[in-house]
């Protein structure tokens, strides 16, 4: 079968664990009497990165607040639109996180995208404005995809199309258990995505199942093994866990798969993708610039 790739997804900026503990609830998977093993969870967190390099990605790597225990799920960090090669003009929107014990992160990966050459851009700012969570956030097709109620907030969803001149298309996500869209919608290629319709209300399910020409449809259990939580580096689906059903489709699409076990992050409520931000999507390129912005919800 013919092989098409993302444009982005060789980059990644990740965030060493540290820190990495559970010291609050604010997902259905957190439980502070269930905490993480520090020394399994900084192998597991190395083989990531092997795993990641060995597909022929590269890796930048944050130090982690011993203050902020979810800092390690880089993603949320901040949402690159530009990131071009060092020297062009860069850009990142600094995400508002939904809850305040994550906010000082941000106030740390403010700096490091700064001496990268990224210049930033709100959505709010702390304390103020609408909440935005980069998780929620893929650069796909014609349209920044942007999930929005359990973390970003609806009005974050004008504030992205207009500072960013791009097309928003807004999905409502219903489900607690997959409360950022990167626990339900995964690019794979520029046609085929995962896609997991139970995560969002029906008009939104409607209109991201329109939005993927090809679509792997996840059922609601499949998609809580945290299989849609996965990147794609080249044609390397980087999983944390692959259902035989969804395994034997990627591959049949000319995927390798290549499973990574990462379960002491599970126990933070997030995974592969959670633990690692793409550097490399670029406006123009992955994300049509569209004058004035332009938001579609279902
Ligand atoms: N991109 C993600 N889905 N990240 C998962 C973040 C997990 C973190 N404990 C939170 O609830 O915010």
């Amino acid at each position: 079968m013919e092989q098409h790739t993302l444009s982005w997804g060789r980059r990644y900026l990740m965030v060493e664990p540290d820190h990495f503990r559970v010291d609050y609830a604010i997902n259905p998977y957190m439980d502070v009497r269930d905490q993480p093993d520090p020394a399994l969870s900084r192998e597991q967190w190395r083989g990531l990165v092997e795993a990641i390099r060995s597909a022929g990605g590269e890796v930048e790597v944050l130090g982690q607040r011993a203050d902020s225990p979810d800092m390690v799920y880089a993603m949320n960090l901040g949402l690159v639109v530009d990131g071009g090669p060092a020297g062009a003009d860069r850009r990142v929107v600094h995400s508002h996180m939904r809850h305040p014990e994550r906010r000082r992160e941000t106030r740390t990966a403010q700096p490091w995208f700064a001496a990268h050459g990224f210049a930033g851009t709100y959505v709010g700012r702390d304390g103020v404005g609408a909440h935005f969570e980069a998780g929620d956030a893929f650069a796909w097709r014609d349209a920044l995809v942007v999930g929005y109620g359990p973390r970003t907030e609806e009005l974050g969803l004008k504030h992205l199309a207009t500072e960013l001149d791009v097309r928003v298309r807004g999905l409502r996500i219903t489900h607690p258990g997959m409360y950022h869209l990167d626990l339900a919608f995964c690019p794979l290629d520029e046609t085929r995505a995962m896609v997991c319709p139970s995560a969002l209300d029906e008009a939104s399910a409607a209109a991201l199942l329109a939005l993927v020409p090809e679509p792997l449809v996840l059922t609601e259990e499949e998609a809580l093994t945290f299989c849609a939580n996965s990147i794609v580096v080249g044609s390397t689906v980087l999983m944390p866990a692959v259902p035989d059903r969804v395994r034997a489709q990627l591959e049949d699409w000319g995927f390798e798969v290549v499973l990574v076990d990462v379960g002491e992050f599970h126990k933070g409520g997030g995974s592969v993708r959670c633990l690692t931000n793409p550097l490399d999507v670029v406006r123009g390129r992955d994300l049509p610039r569209v004058a004035g912005g332009e938001v579609l919800l279902p």
